[in-house]
Parts: structure tokens; C-alpha cells; sequence
């Protein structure tokens, strides 16, 4: 590993915004150019360095994993802190542990933070990232962030009373779980404001995307963003594609993952722990009916259609963020190729990829789509072989990986993005078992409300934001 990590540095995937230390990616969120930041170069491990974190904890591999991409901007025992804290209120000592579901096959319990998914593993450590750029900086910033139901409720949480931030979260009206809602519309700090949005997740997105693309606006309230465009998000998320293939035998054996998949923020984690050196044989992009990912991976046309709600609510997505950041590593890092493609997609709302790029993709990324009949047989199964309960968007991973996985020898681990209880409705329905919310959850469905509800409008959720928002312009 290159130990010359002082000044790493991003770059955006259109190519023309400036070139960032860490600290300032972290605060900018999207790129001036509209791309998203990406470190200039990989960081490699040896083997060596690989094996070496066997048996370390959780927080000690976070820490080695996530060094290389921050460089100097964080005295190294203050990153530990920050690391030891972040993960200290998970209800696992392993804060990811793994369960077997099946004579090679593993589950990654990524729901043991505080909002029971696994948005809380980036946001926790990610708020206090901020917190100590802010505090150092003497600055405050303005939060915006949109969400289908996770990743609201785990920032909310982790940002809820910050002095430095205030955050507005937006959720489209109607189309998230009630648990999901009231985690997020219950919490009354001063600071947090959330926002229904009459129309899709796609909609809020583009929403977010338009309000850092108004460059006056975003300078004038100091905008930055929470959702996994933010670099940080998805360098948090690259820890535990490490320890689960550690726990698994790595790097002497290669392991395979499948991953729900809705803005390819957490399989573009697993796909940047690969580019670092762990052995990944395969990662499966598991996604539901809005299933334009697995339909680029085979047809290499990538076409936006309407959004269609599903069980697996939180990946009702149809323009996947992420993805941009692999067709930039797919185009040989090439910016203009990459704003190119982006700009088609907004003018036409599709883009082609080249087959000969598509087909060395394919060589690590595999694609199913999990139908709703699917998800709830996958549920029902999972629950008559092992007594567990799973919740759907583990549910469309677990179905993919079967029917995707190549070579029975190689260890599969389904990542489980969230707790059963968050969406308990299609859970009882095919297995009859309730799933309950932890008892540190009690009461949250009788606390108060709060919530506006804004038209799909980007000049009403300006004024909005404005009005409410405590940072002034220098
Ligand atoms: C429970 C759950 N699973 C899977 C996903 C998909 O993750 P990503 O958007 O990083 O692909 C999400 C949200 O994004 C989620 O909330
Ligand atoms: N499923 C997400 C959608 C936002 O994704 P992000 O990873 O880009 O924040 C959610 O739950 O909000």
C-alpha cells in the first residue's frame, strides 16, 4: 500500500470540476461539474497487508481500510476516536457479523445501528468526519439529502442537534414504510426538517442534483450533501466487504457477494474493495422490478422507465447515482466520455454501452431482478429452512445470488441491508410472524409528527430551504 497518503487527492467523473483534497470532497458533496469525486488513484493492499488484519476488530479494520483515502487530513488517533464512537451504540460487538443461511452462503448483518440498516454504518461515521471539519473550519453547513426511507432516518439520526448542520431531508409522499417515516418525522430538533415530496425517489434525487447544480444557491446556504454522490458515504462502506472476507478466508480463498442494489452506492463499495486488492470473485447486482441496472448489464442499454413500488421500497430507484462513478472507471477515467453519456441521459433519458466495456464488466459484475412473487417465496424459504426472517430487499439479494452464483466452492455472502421490523407488513404476510422493532424503539408510533409537504418543485423547496436554513452567505 502506498504510503504516501499526505495528499490524496479526487477528481470528478466529468472532468472538469477542481481537483479536491479529502476534507473538501467530504464537505462538496456533488462535483462543481455535476459529476460525483472519486479518489485519482486506488490504493492497493498486498496480500501481506490483507492478512495482516485477521483477526483485528471491526473499528481496527475501518480504520486501515478507510487511512488510505483520508490521508492527512485526520491525525490518526483522532480518525480512531472518531471510528471507536461511531460504532460504540451498535447493538453488535462486530458492528457487521455474518450468518450462514446455507452450506456456503452467508448473510452480512448490516442492521445492528441505530436506525436498523445499513445506512447507519456510513452515516455514523460520516456525521463526526463532518462535525470535526466543521468545528476545525469555524463553518456551518446546510444538509440536503434525499431518500426512499433508509437513508433519511440514519442521517437524521446521526447529524439530529449537530450546532454545524442543519438538514432537510426529503422522502417522496407516500412511498416509504410507516416505520421508515416516523423514524425520520418523529425527530424534533430544531435542526432537522423534512420534507414530503409529491412525486418518486428519482424525482427527490434530481431535486437534491438541481439545488447543487444552482451554483448561487449552493454557496449562499453552504450546501452539502449526505447521500452516497458524498465520496465518504461509499468509502465508510468499502470496511465490511474487508471483514466479511477476511472472517471468510481471505485473501487465501475468493469470496462473492450479492448486493440489493438501488443507487449502486454499496455494490460500488464492494467493486473499490476489489480494485484494492481483496479477492472478490463476483459481485451480483440484486434489484427488483425497477430493474434498469440488471437490464444495462445485459442489454448495455441503459433506459430510464417509470418507477414502480415494490416491497423492497428503498430500491424503487430508476436513475442510479452511482453508476457513474463505474462508467467512469469503465471509460478509462475519462471525463468528457463520462458528461457525454450523462448529458445523453438527461436529454433522452438512455445511453448506450459499449459492448466490448461491457463485457469485461461482466467479468466481476453479474445482474438478477428479483420479481415481487420472488421476493416473498425468497422470504417465506429463508424462513422455513433457517427460522429467520428476512426482510424483502435482503430478500431480492438472497434470490439473485441463487440464481446467479457461479462455482458452489466460492463462499456467497447476501448483504442484509435492513431489519425485518422496518418493513413488517410484507414480512407477516408470507411468513405470519411479526417482525418486532427493538425495545429501544418503543413508542414510535405514538410520538408527535413533523413533516411539510412540498409539490415536486424545485423553486418552492428553494424558498423553503432558505427561509429555514442558518447559514448566511459571507
Ligand atoms: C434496505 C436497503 N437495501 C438496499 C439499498 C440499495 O443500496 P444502494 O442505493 O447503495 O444501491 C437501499 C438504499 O439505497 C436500502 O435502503
Ligand atoms: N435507498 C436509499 C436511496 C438513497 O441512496 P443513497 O445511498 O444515495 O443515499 C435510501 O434509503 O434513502
Amino acid at each position: 500500500m502506498s504510503r504516501e497518503t499526505e495528499g490524496v487527492k479526487y477528481v470528478s467523473t466529468r472532468g472538469t470540476a477542481p481537483e479536491l483534497g479529502f476534507e473538501e470532497a467530504l464537505l462538496t458533496g456533488l462535483a462543481r461539474d455535476g459529476g460525483l469525486y472519486v479518489p485519482a488513484e486506488w490504493p492497493s493492499f498486498s496480500e501481506a497487508e490483507i492478512r495482516a488484519l485477521s483477526g483485528a476488530s471491526y473499528e481496527e479494520t475501518a480504520f486501515a481500510v478507510m487511512k488510505p483515502f483520508i490521508g492527512g487530513a485526520v491525525p490518526d488517533e483522532d480518525l480512531k476516536g472518531m471510528i471507536e464512537a461511531a460504532y460504540a451504540s451498535f447493538g453488535h460487538k462486530s458492528v457487521a457479523p455474518l450468518s450462514q443461511i446455507g452450506p456456503n452462503d452467508w448473510l452480512m448483518e448490516l442492521y445492528h445501528g441505530p436506525t436498523l440498516a445499513f445506512k447507519d454504518v456510513a452515516m455514523q461515521i460520516l456525521a463526526r468526519l463532518f462535525d470535526y471539519a466543521l468545528a476545525r473550519r469555524g463553518e456551518r453547513i446546510t444538509i440536503v439529502g434525499a431518500t426512499s426511507g433508509d437513508t433519511g432516518s440514519a442521517a437524521i439520526e446521526a447529524f439530529k442537534g449537530r450546532e454545524t448542520t442543519d438538514i432537510f431531508i426529503l422522502h417522496p409522499k407516500g412511498r416509504v414504510s410507516d416505520v421508515q417515516r416516523r423514524q425520520m418525522t418523529t425527530v424534533l430538533d430544531a435542526n432537522v426538517h423534512n420534507i414530503a415530496i409529491e412525486g418518486s425517489f428519482d424525482d427527490c434525487q434530481a431535486l437534491v442534483k438541481a439545488l447543487f447544480n444552482d451554483h448561487g444557491f449552493r454557496d449562499e446556504i453552504r450546501l452539502a450533501g449526505v447521500n452516497s454522490i458524498n465520496w465518504g458515504r461509499v468509502m465508510a462502506q468499502i470496511v465490511y466487504y474487508f471483514t466479511s472476507a477476511i472472517a471468510l478466508g481471505a485473501p487465501a480463498r475468493t469470496i462473492s457477494f450479492s448486493v440489493p442494489t438501488g443507487n449502486f452506492g454499496d455494490i460500488f463499495a464492494g467493486y473499490v474493495a476489489k480494485q484494492m486488492g481483496l479477492p472478490i470473485e463476483q459481485l451480483i447486482i440484486a434489484t427488483n422490478r425497477n430493474d434498469i441496472l440488471s437490464r444495462v448489464m445485459t442489454s448495455g442499454r441503459y433506459e430510464v422507465g417509470e418507477v414502480m413500488p415494490t416491497m423492497s421500497p428503498s430500491m424503487d430507484i430508476q436513475v442510479s447515482s452511482n453508476f457513474e462513478r463505474l462508467l467512469f472507471d469503465m471509460y478509462e477515467r475519462d471525463g468528457a466520455k463520462v458528461a457525454g453519456l450523462m448529458n445523453s441521459l438527461s436529454q433522452s433519458g438512455g445511453f448506450s454501452v459499449d459492448e466490448e466495456r461491457l463485457a469485461l464488466t461482466r467479468r466481476l459484475f453479474g445482474a438478477a431482478r428479483a420479481s415481487e412473487e420472488e421476493t416473498a417465496a425468497t422470504i417465506e424459504r429463508i424462513f422455513k429452512e433457517t427460522g429467520r426472517l428476512i426482510d424483502p430487499h435482503t430478500a431480492v439479494g438472497v434470490k439473485a445470488a441463487e440464481e446467479k452464483r457461479q462455482g458452489k466452492d466460492v463462499p456467497m455472502v447476501t448483504l442484509s441491508t435492513a431489519h425485518p421490523a422496518k418493513f413488517p407488513a410484507p414480512v407477516e404476510k408470507v411468513t405470519g410472524q411479526h417482525p418486532a422493532l427493538p425495545a429501544r424503539m418503543e413508542g414510535l408510533f405514538e410520538r408527535e409528527e413533523r413533516c411539510a409537504t412540498l409539490a415536486n418543485d424545485v423553486k418552492a423547496l428553494s424558498a423553503y430551504i432558505r427561509e429555514r436554513a442558518r447559514v448566511v452567505a459571507a
